[in-house]
């Protein structure tokens, strides 16, 4: 049902390569920010958002989009309290390449829009600066883990952590890192804010603060002004007519990704998406491909 569902758009975003199967290709979007910033709630309005554009998104996270990553999700969260910083990072490693190897790149491939909450910015943060591991060698390590894969664009949820903690602890009970100090979280922000400036072709900060209606107006129009022009390109109008979808034709998070899915191949990265090159245009300025490394 959904592979059906989501034809209409993959042919399209798959129908502007030419030809060229380097470029075929969807839409890699990342969601980023500290805990309790709103992103979970952001991506699900991202989703629709996509709906009524007559694209179905698939919606995934870090950790914990696989079967397997959900066992390390688990662990890293819920495991010992002594469980060292290299351990964590390799754990969060290892949880992303295994769902960009087995969910993330088929799904690309296949010329579908990825929503992704959390990606190799979070390692950056958490891992890179709060718990000082370094921020080059935890970036190598993701870069590494995941061949090179980089988001198309980035939203980032900028919160105060206090804010971001009352929030989380309103409505759940904190894991491992969640109990780290604020100083903790206050790094973690910052370098995602340093991440910003050193990427601002890629990343959007968000302002967080607001209501939920607040902060998804400032994403809406940040997808109106760089995605909606790629997609218009991409996306002709009948798409509204063929495409009617519910939340449940959609996968969960977690969900393999299609298997009829093509095979990946690095020579597509280094192409990158159609989606991407029309992005770039839509910015007006220079967009660094993935041969360049956009992390
Ligand atoms: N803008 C907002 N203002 C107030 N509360 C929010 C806002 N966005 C989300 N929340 C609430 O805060 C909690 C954490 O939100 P969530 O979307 O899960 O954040 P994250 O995924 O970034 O941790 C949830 O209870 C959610 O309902
Ligand atoms: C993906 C990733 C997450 N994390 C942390 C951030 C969060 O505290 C936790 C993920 O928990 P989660 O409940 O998904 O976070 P939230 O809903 O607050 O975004 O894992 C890292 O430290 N490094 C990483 O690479």
């Amino acid at each position: 049902m959904y592979a059906n569902a989501g034809a209409s758009c993959k042919d399209r975003l798959m129908s502007t390569s030419s030809g060229d199967s380097r470029r075929r290709r969807g839409l890699f979007i990342t969601f980023e920010g500290g805990d309790g910033a709103g992103k979970t709630t952001q991506i699900e309005h991202v989703k629709e958002w996509f709906d009524q554009a007559g694209c179905v998104s698939f919606v995934t996270r870090e950790p914990g989009g696989t079967d397997m990553g959900n066992q390390l999700r688990q662990l890293i969260q819920h495991g010992p309290e002594d469980v060292d910083p290299r351990t964590e990072a390799l754990l969060y490693a290892a949880d992303r390449a295994y769902h960009v190897a087995t969910v993330i790149r088929p799904a690309l491939a296949a010329g579908q829009v990825v929503l992704a909450d959390r990606f190799i910015d979070s390692s950056v943060a958490y891992q890179g600066a709060a718990r000082e591991l370094g921020v080059d060698e935890v970036l190598a390590l993701s870069k590494w883990a995941t061949e090179d894969l980089s988001p198309d664009l980035t939203l980032l949820l900028d919160l105060p952590p206090e804010v971001g903690a009352r929030r989380g602890t309103a409505s759940h009970t904190a894991d491992r890192i969640e109990r780290e100090s604020m100083d903790f979280h206050e790094r973690v922000r910052h370098e995602y804010l340093h991440l910003a400036d050193r990427y601002p072709d890629r990343i959007v900060v968000i302002d967080a603060v607001g209501t939920p209606e607040e902060v998804f107006r400032e994403i809406r129009g940040v997808l109106e002004e760089r995605v909606r022009p790629a997609l218009g390109l991409l996306v002709n109008h009948e798409a509204h007519d063929q495409v009617e979808l519910s939340a449940t034709e959609s996968p969960q998070p977690n969900s393999p990704a299609p298997e009829h899915a093509a095979s990946q191949t690095s020579d597509e990265d280094q192409a990158g998406t159609m989606v991407a090159a029309l992005l770039k245009e839509s910015q007006g300025t220079l967009w660094e491909g993935d041969s360049e490394g956009l992390l």
